[in-house]
């Protein structure tokens, strides 16, 4: 069975963009062609009778550039001065792009609290189960302006654990994590040249977790930990997840068509349950079959991987 099969039936998908994907790498502000088409694209799964919720980041790099700051501020007070800049500039072309085909947009701010406070969750969902009923796509983003970080109260501080308590929370079948890298290696392949792709994740063990490190660069926050974070949450929540490259937007058509890109998560309800796969070793197990078995008795960590190809 193909394990991708079953993402061209989802029919209630989150979709987060981080914010190196929405914006210029070289002078941070916004990227309208790739923003202009990733609408394009929601909007036609929309169209196909899926149900969107986006969770966008952008606000604080976005402010950052508006109000002429070169590097992301230490300031916490001004880190929320931009993203409450940025955050009006973002929904605004949101709204915009989408009114293009015709859609409606409404701007969700969610804190820490909005999710771990019993009421304000019930609220949420609730507001989310009306926006759907009224047709109008949510536009989610943590409220940066706000957001407590200090003890007792805590922020998500990353868009990435935000958008799969989003999907948990909405009962979401798929949450869609698009990102500056293609996926899950086993280590951050800008620092180790030796890292491999993880096509496959079934099992997130403490081995798995190791390999997801911070994010290499300063409009990113979070980088692979946060987004193994986020897929314990999703795939326990019965949403299957995927990391694919935001480089390309098209990569969502790709997904949703089941097509073998990105690194995919399966859900703990997902029907099937082997092993997680590693991408090149797989060639070299098939290669030196015997000679790994032979040599390394279980112990090479390679090997917890090849048992199910
Ligand atoms: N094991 C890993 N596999 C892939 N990328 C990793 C890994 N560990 C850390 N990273 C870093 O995570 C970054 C992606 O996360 P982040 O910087 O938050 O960007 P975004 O918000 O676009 O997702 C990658 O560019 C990479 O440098
Ligand atoms: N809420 C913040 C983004 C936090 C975040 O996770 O950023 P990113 O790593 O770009 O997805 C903002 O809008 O700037």
């Amino acid at each position: 069975m193909d394990v991708r099969e079953s993402l061209k039936d989802k029919k209630k998908i989150v979709i987060k963009v981080g914010t190196s994907t929405i914006t210029h790498k070289e002078t941070g502000n916004i990227d309208l062609d790739k923003l202009e088409k990733f609408v394009r694209i929601l909007t036609n799964l929309i169209n196909k009778g899926k149900e969107v919720i986006v969770v966008s980041s952008g606000a604080i790099g976005i402010g950052r550039n508006i109000l002429g700051l070169k590097e992301r501020p230490k300031d916490k007070a001004i880190r929320q001065a931009c993203a409450a800049v940025g955050q009006g500039k973002l929904i605004m072309m949101y709204e915009k792009l989408f009114a293009e085909y015709g859609y409606l947009t409404a701007q969700v701010l969610l804190t820490k609290e909005s999710i771990s406070n019993g009421v304000c969750a019930k609220n949420a969902r609730s507001t989310f189960e009306q926006l759907s009923k009224m047709k109008v796509i949510p536009i989610v983003n943590e409220n940066d302006a706000i957001s407590v970080d200090e003890e007792g109260y805590g922020n998500f501080g990353d868009n990435d654990t935000m958008a799969a308590d989003v999907a948990s929370l909405v009962n979401a079948d798929l949450l869609i994590l698009m990102s500056d890298i293609n996926g899950l290696y086993t280590d951050d392949p800008k620092e180790n040249p030796n890292a491999r792709f993880v096509h496959t994740v079934s099992r997130i063990d403490s081995e798995l977790e190791r390999m997801g490190r911070g994010s290499g660069t300063s409009l990113g926050t979070g980088g692979m930990a946060t987004k193994i974070k986020a897929a314990k949450i999703a795939t326990n929540a019965n949403a299957d997840m995927v990391i694919a490259n935001g480089e390309s937007i098209y990569m969502i058509n790709d997904i949703m068509a089941g097509k073998k890109v990105g690194t995919i998560f399966l859900s703990k309800k997902h029907p099937y349950k082997g092993e997680n796969e590693l991408a090149p070793i797989k060639d070299i197990y098939r290669k030196h079959r015997n000679k790994i078995m032979k040599n390394t008795k279980g112990e090479l960590n390679d090997e917890l991987y090849a048992s199910n190809w």
